[in-house]
């Protein structure tokens, strides 16, 4: 169990993160395209050097700007990415026993270790069969029995559920759940599910900077960020706080203040969920509620509601209806419609974040 600690700029791509992942715990790094996510984990693995800051691995510094790295093969790190990239000439076990061999162990030994893992992750059974034998759940197994036979200080893990069947990917989230457990992990992912499932702490990265950092069900619960509101499936609009509601120009958006109360003209961010939002065709004339005027987007069924998907003035908000909702209102992309929620079921909150850091 090791501390990864990591301040990093990338000049060119303009990306400067600082995040910490503690002895044992599992830190999910999450943020839409391009937001840095690629670019942290390439500084890590050692496939791409900042400009400013460093990182360091229990108390080593694997990388400086300034000063000297540690070759990548020499970092305690192990990385699995969506494709298992295993060894196509070895064997499931061959696969396994090659990060202990790399390390010096002996023959016997390091396969005496690969069957161990390739029995705890599943497939003992398949050790022999080389990877094109293999299903994409049954490699990915393998790829996690390799990745942790070498005993990493730091597992760096790369959507590693993103390439498998929907069917496959339950049981290998789970399967991670056991193995996961009291070692330092950092998880990149798209996936709300696996932000819940496996990670102790969330950060969101945004335009190549830190937004959140927290832990997950604080993030997931009170976001701050549209992109962690978008993943925990609620609407958020950011703006200032005025004294009776959340202005976002052109919308305002009243609702109860929550904890941290937002100061005037303060960043807040008025969040609530899409099951609380109605629509309407026309504005219901004399309605003490939140109007906006909106223009849907996309339709997703979502259980026995479907969720309308909709912009309102450059904003994105969601609201959850019946079908027969659906069909009464003629609701389709490009219908203009109003959406309504009460004040009673927004939440108000200060928009704190994490202090940014800029070492250039
Ligand atoms: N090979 C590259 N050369 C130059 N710029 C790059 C390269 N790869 C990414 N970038 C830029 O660096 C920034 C961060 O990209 P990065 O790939 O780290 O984002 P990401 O969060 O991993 O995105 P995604 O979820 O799409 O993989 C973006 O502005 C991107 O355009």
């Amino acid at each position: 169990m090791t501390t990864l600690e990591y301040y990093a700029t990338v000049g060119a791509r303009d990306v400067s993160v600082r995040l910490t992942v503690g002895p044992g715990e599992t830190v999910a790094l999450l943020g839409p395209n391009g937001a840095g996510k690629s670019t942290v984990l390439g500084v890590i693995a050692g496939l791409l050097a900042p400009t400013a800051g460093q990182v360091t691995l229990g108390g080593r510094t694997l990388v400086s700007a300034t000063g000297p790295v540690v070759a990548p093969h020499r970092r305690d790190v192990a990385l699995l990415a969506q494709d298992p990239l295993l060894f196509p000439h070895l064997t499931a076990l061959e696969n396994v026993a090659f990060g202990p061999r790399a390390r010096g162990v002996r023959r016997p030994q390091a396969r005496a270790t690969a069957r161990l893992w390739l029995d705890r992750v599943g497939v003992a059974d398949l050790g022999d069969r080389r990877p094109h034998q293999l299903s994409g759940g049954q490699a990915q197994r393998v790829a996690v029995a390799r990745a942790l036979a070498a005993d990493p200080a730091l597992l760096l893990l790369d959507e590693p559920m993103a390439a498998l069947d929907v069917a496959v990917a339950p049981s290998v989230r789970q399967l991670l759940r056991e193995v996961l457990v009291d070692r330092s992990v950092l998880l990149v992912t798209h996936e709300p599910l696996d932000a819940l499932l496996l990670a102790d702490r969330v950060v969101v990265v945004d335009g190549g900077r830190v937004v959140e950092d927290g832990p997950t069900t604080e993030v997931l619960t009170r976001p701050r960020s549209v992109f962690a509101a978008r993943i925990a499936g609620l609407n958020l609009v950011a703006g200032t706080w005025d004294g009776s509601g959340v202005a976002a120009a052109p919308l305002v958006v009243r609702g109860m203040t929550g904890d941290p109360a937002p100061a005037r003209a303060e960043e807040a961010v008025a969040v609530f969920a899409p099951n609380a939002v109605s629509v309407f065709r026309d504005t219901p004339t004399g309605s003490p509620r939140n109007a906006f005027s909106a223009v849907v987007t996309d339709l997703e069924p979502l259980g026995d509601r479907v969720r309308v998907r909709t912009e309102a003035s450059g904003h994105r908000l969601a609201a959850d209806v019946t079908p027969a909702a659906v069909a009464d209102l003629g609701l389709g992309p490009g219908a203009t419609v109003q959406l309504m929620v009460k004040a009673t079921e927004v939440t108000i909150y200060a928009a704190s974040r994490p202090t940014a850091f800029s070492a250039r």
